[in-house]
């Protein structure tokens, strides 16, 4: 379970991320959603011990993110939004890197990156150097380095952001089987189509605030509109931006 308590980012006078306290169930898929500089990244990076909060903490399974940072990353699979490599190394070899320094053996590494290639029909790259993978490409292979040592957690960060729709098909039907699996994955998009395929529930942060949280159908009950997700979320932000000024 993620559960943030009161959490809190601020630049000088600017809340980037104004106290936020919800919770993300065990087994869930919660999307997180929100405008271009609504405070998504920022989040997640206090979530994953990148960034250190101005107040509040952040927990996952009891564990504090600042606190017990190296813990918690043993537990939690952690898709960044632009994902970077050592570029003078092959997919292959970050892939096996990171698996090794979750603690597996050299072969037990080697296995688990060809499994993950394949499976995300990186195979014929896997002996490409990653400064010459498209965009698409890295998000798939940041996808494998999160998946390696079959985290509890998945947190990811725009996943599906610039990828083409085969790539963004791949990725969804890898995370759908996370998910089957009991992984609770938490996930930050734009893309609300993604969202309205994956999500068991939805955050809406805008302006830094959380100004809507639950399933989708709640949601739309408490927007009182239409059908599509899309809709709701236009309505809320709207709202949301109106009451702010
Ligand atoms: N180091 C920083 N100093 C000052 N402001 C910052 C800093 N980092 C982020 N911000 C601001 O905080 C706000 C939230 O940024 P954040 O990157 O979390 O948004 P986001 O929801 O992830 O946006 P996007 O969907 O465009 O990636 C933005 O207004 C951004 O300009």
């Amino acid at each position: 379970m993620i559960e943030f308590q009161g959490l809190t980012k601020s630049y000088g006078g600017f809340e980037a991320v104004k106290p936020l306290t919800m919770q993300v169930r065990r087994g869930e898929v919660f999307g997180f959603l929100g405008p271009n500089g609504a405070g998504k990244t920022t989040t997640i990076r206090m979530l994953m011990g990148i960034l250190v909060p101005s107040a509040g903490r952040v927990l996952v399974d009891g564990l504090d993110c600042q606190l017990d940072a190296a813990e918690v990353k043993r537990h939690v699979g952690y898709l960044p939004d632009i994902p970077t490599y050592y570029d003078y190394l092959r997919g292959r070899e970050i892939l096996e890197f990171v698996a090794e320094m979750h603690g597996y053996s050299r072969s037990e590494a080697r296995g688990r990156a060809h499994r993950l290639l394949k499976e995300l029909g990186l195979e014929e790259a896997a002996e490409e150097f990653a400064v010459n993978y498209s965009m698409g490409m890295k998000k798939k292979l940041g996808l494998a380095c999160a998946l390696v040592h079959d985290p509890k957690v998945l947190v990811l960060d725009e996943p599906i952001n610039g990828l083409d729709p085969r790539a963004s098909r791949d990725v969804q039907e890898r995370l759908l089987a996370a998910a089957a699996q009991g992984t609770t994955i938490f996930v930050s998009t734009h893309l609300l189509d993604m969202a309205e395929k994956l999500c068991d529930r939805v955050g809406i942060i805008h302006r830094g605030a959380l100004v809507a949280c639950g399933s989708l159908d709640e949601l739309r009950g408490a927007a009182s509109s239409g059908s599509s997700l899309e809709q709701v979320f236009l309505k809320i932000t709207d709202e949301a931006g109106e009451q702010a000024q």
